[in-house]
């Protein structure tokens, strides 16, 4: 391991930083610094709001076996935009993936905005300043279904993609569904995801049309008492992701996200990306007595804890067995038809990695709040397709309104470390040298 580089130093990591990243982890902040004198001048109104600078140093690695922002730790700050692609032939598309590729490995890994003539528009926007600080930034890559439809792609496909179809509850609005690819932004901040998304719309204008976005974000929580930290709360109040598997378990994720056997070499070690654009009617949920909420979701509302169980942890895994009637968790509770916790079910595991959004108020007065709802598993239709057609009909569905979103298929990451790309490789190398072979 040589000694830290110029971009680590100017991102102030140094070398326990670059020695974290060498190893493949999601980088350890720096030591922090010692504490500073107190300011001069007490702060005012015309300075920014502080952020720690170890957070903003953080950074996820690009390259990887698998991309970055599905099993990474989830950050504050999410974006979901889907665009269309304008690039017909398969030089056209190497071009925009090679393109794509270099952007988000120098985004999510930070650097030093090159100078510009003047005459010139700038090399970046400028949003985060001269010096792009990672801020575990990842940028996650899918294709949607339209993006095999063109010529040479069909066979390609991957085995379980289509196009999002409509649910009985669903009121999709075509404004805000599908695309030929997706990206998903996560960061520390969602600035640090607005420049990102800035960047690719500004570089990749020749090749990328975008079709709709969506931020959200999540609330921070403190640890526990214990050092764990809780799940975080979504919009209708309930703390979300207690029973989600555990992105730590390797063999776990080999077994519900990573795509394998019956998919086209390319596209193994990729997965499904399920999103959903859920609109919550939160005045009338803020109208509905606790005990209700808690039945309709099968969960206590201040701890998470199960409703069989509910002096527990949220993480602790309700026992239907013992509660074959339903008496303390409903049969049509949100977590029971979701996960049943019988053999079957086993089959239909998702990982879920949702945000909370707020886009302001619509025209009959109400506030336009809810979930960005993204998971991902192997298998679609096992996975997501399955689970929502068991949640169809579900009581929770009075106070929700799905209204867009898509399906996508997220190929496998980049092959290369901090020093760039290994053998040139890039995102969905594979399927494009597939596509010339065919
Ligand atoms: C089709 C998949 C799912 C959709 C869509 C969905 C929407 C949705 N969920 C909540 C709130 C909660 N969901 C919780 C658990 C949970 N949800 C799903 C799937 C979908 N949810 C699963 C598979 C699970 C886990 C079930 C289990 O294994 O026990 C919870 C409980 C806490 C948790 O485990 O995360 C909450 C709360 C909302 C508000 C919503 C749509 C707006
Ligand atoms: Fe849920």
């Amino acid at each position: 391991m040589t000694g830290p580089n110029r971009r680590d130093l100017l991102l102030g990591l140094g070398a326990l930083g670059a020695a974290t990243v060498a190893r493949g982890e999601v980088a350890a902040p720096v030591a922090a610094p010692a504490p500073a004198d107190p300011p001069a001048d007490p702060p005012a109104v015309q300075d920014a709001p502080r952020v720690q600078a170890d957070q903003a140093a953080r950074r996820v690695p690009f390259h990887g076996r698998h991309q970055a922002g599905i099993v990474t730790p989830r950050p504050a700050a999410g974006i979901v935009a889907a665009f269309d692609v304008v690039a017909g032939s398969v030089d056209d598309l190497e071009r925009m993936l090679r393109l794509l590729t270099e952007r988000a490995a120098f985004l999510t890994q930070g650097g030093v905005v090159p100078p510009r003539d003047p005459n010139l528009p700038p090399a970046d926007s400028g949003l985060l300043g001269p010096v792009i600080a990672p801020d575990n930034l990842t940028i996650t890559l899918g294709l949607g279904a339209s993006f095999f439809d063109r010529d040479g792609f069909d066979a390609l496909r991957p085995a379980r993609l289509d196009r999002m179809a409509q649910f009985p509850n669903d009121a999709l609005d075509a404004d805000l569904c599908h695309g030929d690819i997706s990206l998903q932004f996560c960061a520390n901040l969602q600035d640090t995801n607005i420049h990102a998304l800035r960047d690719v719309v500004k570089n990749l204008s020749e090749f990328l049309v975008l079709r709709w976005m969506v931020e959200g974000t999540v609330p921070p929580v403190p640890p526990a008492p214990d050092g764990s930290t809780p799940s975080a709360r979504n919009f209708l109040g309930f703390r979300d992701g207690s029973a989600n598997p555990d992105s730590n378990d390797a063999l776990a994720m080999d077994r519900i996200v990573w795509a394998g056997e019956g998919e086209p070499a390319w596209a193994q070690g990729g997965s499904y990306q399920a999103v959903r654009i859920i609109r919550n009617f939160v005045e009338r949920w803020d109208r509905t007595p606790l005990g209700e909420q808690e039945r309709i979701m099968g969960r206590v509302k201040h701890s998470g804890a199960p409703l069989d169980q509910p002096q527990a942890s949220e993480h602790q895994p309700p026992d239907y067995a013992a509660d074959a009637a339903g008496l303390a968790t409903p049969m049509d509770a949100h977590i029971r038809l979701a996960n049943p916790r019988d053999i079957a079910s086993d089959q239909n595991l998702i990982l879920r990695r949702p945000f909370n959004y707020s886009r302001g108020a619509v025209k009959n007065g109400q506030l336009d709040q809810g979930l960005l709802f993204i998971c991902y598993q192997r298998d679609l239709h096992q996975g997501f397709i399955a689970v929502q057609n068991r949640l169809n009909g579900e009581p929770l569905e009075e106070y929700i309104k799905p209204v867009g979103g898509g399906y996508f298929f997220v190929p496998p990451g980049v092959a290369g470390d901090e020093n760039g790309q290994q053998g040139g490789d890039y995102l969905a190398r594979g399927l494009i040298d597939a596509a010339r072979r065919a």
